[in-house]
């Protein structure tokens, strides 16, 4: 894979990014032959993108590893030996460039992509799984937990961001296409747009499930305008949408696919007890008779011609709990439906998925049952603790939660809510702290519960903080591991510190005290 000079800066024009070329020795014919935004993995003839928090420094060391070119959004003096390409913002940028560089892989894609709050990692689970049996291994899927770039072990890994840095995307989009990949399901949280990781890509189905205020403070959205305005964008970029029309803030979100998409290929759903301020045409409803830990199940209703040319109606069972489950399972059935998959072929395969660190449940004989979940806001934790509280109205809720440090500072205040609103026993401890203090963190979500009502226990250190709460907990007690799901590690000061995950530490707790 190769540029030249002359494509790069053609590229640049069309998009009006780009300012000025400078040190251009080897004039337009000269070729990149690889793109970079770390100079720790920059080498010969490279292509290297300046941005975030950089460092001259950085510039410097690509160049003494070989790289050529430059760009950035500023002119730096201490590499002669490159040529500088400066544009108006580097991000965009990158991203168009990346796009070029791996030939335009999602050309080759079928693209079926998911934004909203909640809900991005389970129903992409639910899509992909049923897309790779019914595409016979070929559907890629880039989510918060895994990424799957071709059918080998080794093309299966684990993702450190939700939505990868543009350049990373689409090396692994080409990946998946050079390895027999022709559908991609995908993540796209609201900090890929406001970095322009997905600048310029277009989807085939793009999904909005939910908002909710989060991610907005520090190193995140400024506002939740903006948090809004960039998962926005995810449907003025999609052929197909689909909305959830039980969301908040559902007339934005419906204007906003209506302003570019053909209404014929709009899809609203919501659950058939629903009532809406608006009426708008509703294409599917899902109704549960059961929604219980034992059977989950939903009914899938077509309502409108178009709906109905899909051929999803039907009844379906879902293996993970949880009333929003049912809701995450709908928009992900209507996407497969989208792609040709129909009730016949979705039903079964829909059955089996699990998605690892959500409700994911522990069986103990003399303590009380224990739910590893990635709850991590206000939203997902009222509606995890209610969802509980409903299965055991007899048995104490013991919470063991902790806040990321650096980051969603909001999320403090409405863990303090739904302890209040809905635990018995609170045991706050470390999750993420970053470079705060975790007991900081800690007293912070404190003064937020309401101690009349919910018994609070400080645990820093969470492998005893998770002990504590199963020794509190007798059998008809339900102990809640929440916030960190799968995550194999805690963020501290600026390092990936292992964690074996909550389910080994509560899985090794209960074998001591067994
Ligand atoms: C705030 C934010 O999004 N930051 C992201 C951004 O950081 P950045 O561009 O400032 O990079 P940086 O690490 O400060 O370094 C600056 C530049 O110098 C380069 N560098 C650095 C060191 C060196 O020796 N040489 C060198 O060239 C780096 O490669 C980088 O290009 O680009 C980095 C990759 O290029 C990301 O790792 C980093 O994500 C941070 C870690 C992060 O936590 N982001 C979160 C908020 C995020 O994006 N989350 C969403 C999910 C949110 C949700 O749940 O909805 C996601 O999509 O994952
Ligand atoms: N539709 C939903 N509404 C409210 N809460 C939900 C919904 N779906 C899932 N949850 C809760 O949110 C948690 C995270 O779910 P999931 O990982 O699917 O969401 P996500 O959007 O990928 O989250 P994140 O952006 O934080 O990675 C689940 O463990 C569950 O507690």
């Amino acid at each position: 894979m190769a540029l030249e000079i002359a494509e790069i800066t053609t590229i640049l024009k069309e998009h009006h990014l780009l300012k000025q070329i400078v040190n251009n020795v080897k004039g337009d014919h000269q070729k990149i032959t690889g793109v970079k935004y770390d100079s720790r993995r920059a080498g010969a003839n490279d292509l290297f993108f300046c941005k975030g928090n950089f460092k001259p420094a950085y510039l410097e060391y690509a160049q003494s590893q070989g790289a050529t070119v430059y760009i950035a959004e500023q002119l730096y003096d201490n590499v002669p030996a490159m040529c500088g390409i400066i544009v108006s913002n580097v991000s965009k940028a990158m991203a168009l460039i990346g796009a070029a560089y791996y030939g335009y892989p999602q050309n080759d894609l079928f693209i079926i992509a998911f934004t909203g709050t909640k809900g991005k990692t389970t129903s992409a689970y639910y899509a992909h799984n049923i897309l790779k049996e019914t595409t016979e291994d070929k559907t890629a899927l880039f989510s918060t937990i895994d990424r799957i770039v071709g059918p080998k072990p080794k093309q299966q890994f684990k993702s450190d961001l939700t939505t990868p840095e543009s350049l990373n995307l689409f090396h692994d989009m080409r990946e998946a296409v050079d390895s027999g990949m022709h559908t991609l399901v995908m993540e796209v949280s609201s900090q890929a747009y406001l970095r322009n990781r997905v600048y310029g890509l277009h989807y085939d189905v793009g999904v909005f499930l939910n908002i909710s205020p989060d991610h907005i403070g520090r190193n995140e959205h400024p506002t939740f305008e903006n948090y809004l305005h960039c998962k926005l964008q995810l449907l003025v970029n999609s052929e197909v949408c689909v909305i959830n029309a039980e969301t908040d803030h559902f007339e934005e979100i419906y204007q906003a696919a209506r302003a570019t998409t053909d209404p014929e290929k709009i899809y609203l759903y919501k659950k058939s007890a629903a009532k809406l301020a608006e009426e708008v045409p509703i294409d599917f409803t899902f109704h549960n008779d059961r929604d219980d830990l034992q059977v989950d199940e939903i009914e899938l209703k077509s309502h409108t011609k178009k709906a109905k040319t899909l051929q999803i109606d039907g009844r379906y069972v879902l293996s993970m709990p949880g009333g929003y489950n049912q809701s995450n399972a709908t928009a992900a059935l209507i996407t497969v439906g989208v792609a040709g998959v129909t009730y016949e072929q979705a039903h079964d395969l829909l059955a089996q998925v699990k998605v690892p660190g959500r409700m994911e449940s522990i069986q103990s004989k003399k303590h009380g049952v224990i739910y590893v979940d990635y709850a991590h806001n206000y939203a997902s934790m009222n509606a995890l603790l209610s969802f509980l509280r409903s299965q055991y109205p007899k048995g104490r809720l013991i919470v063991v939660v902790g806040s990321p440090g650096d980051k969603g500072i909001s999320r403090r205040k409405g863990f303090g809510k739904a302890l209040t609103d809905h635990a018995d026993i609170a045991i706050l401890t470390a999750d993420d702290p970053g470079f705060e203090d975790p007991a900081d963190i800690i007293e912070e979500i404190d003064s937020y519960v309401d101690h009349q009502k919910v018994q609070v226990e400080k645990v820093v250190d969470r492998y005893e903080a998770i002990k504590r709460a199963i020794l509190l907990s007798h059998p008809e007690d339900v102990v809640i591991l929440a916030a960190k799901g799968e995550d194999p590690y805690q963020k501290v000061k600026g390092v990936d510190t292992p964690w074996p995950t909550d389910t080994v530490v509560a899985k090794e707790v209960l074998k001591g005290l067994a």
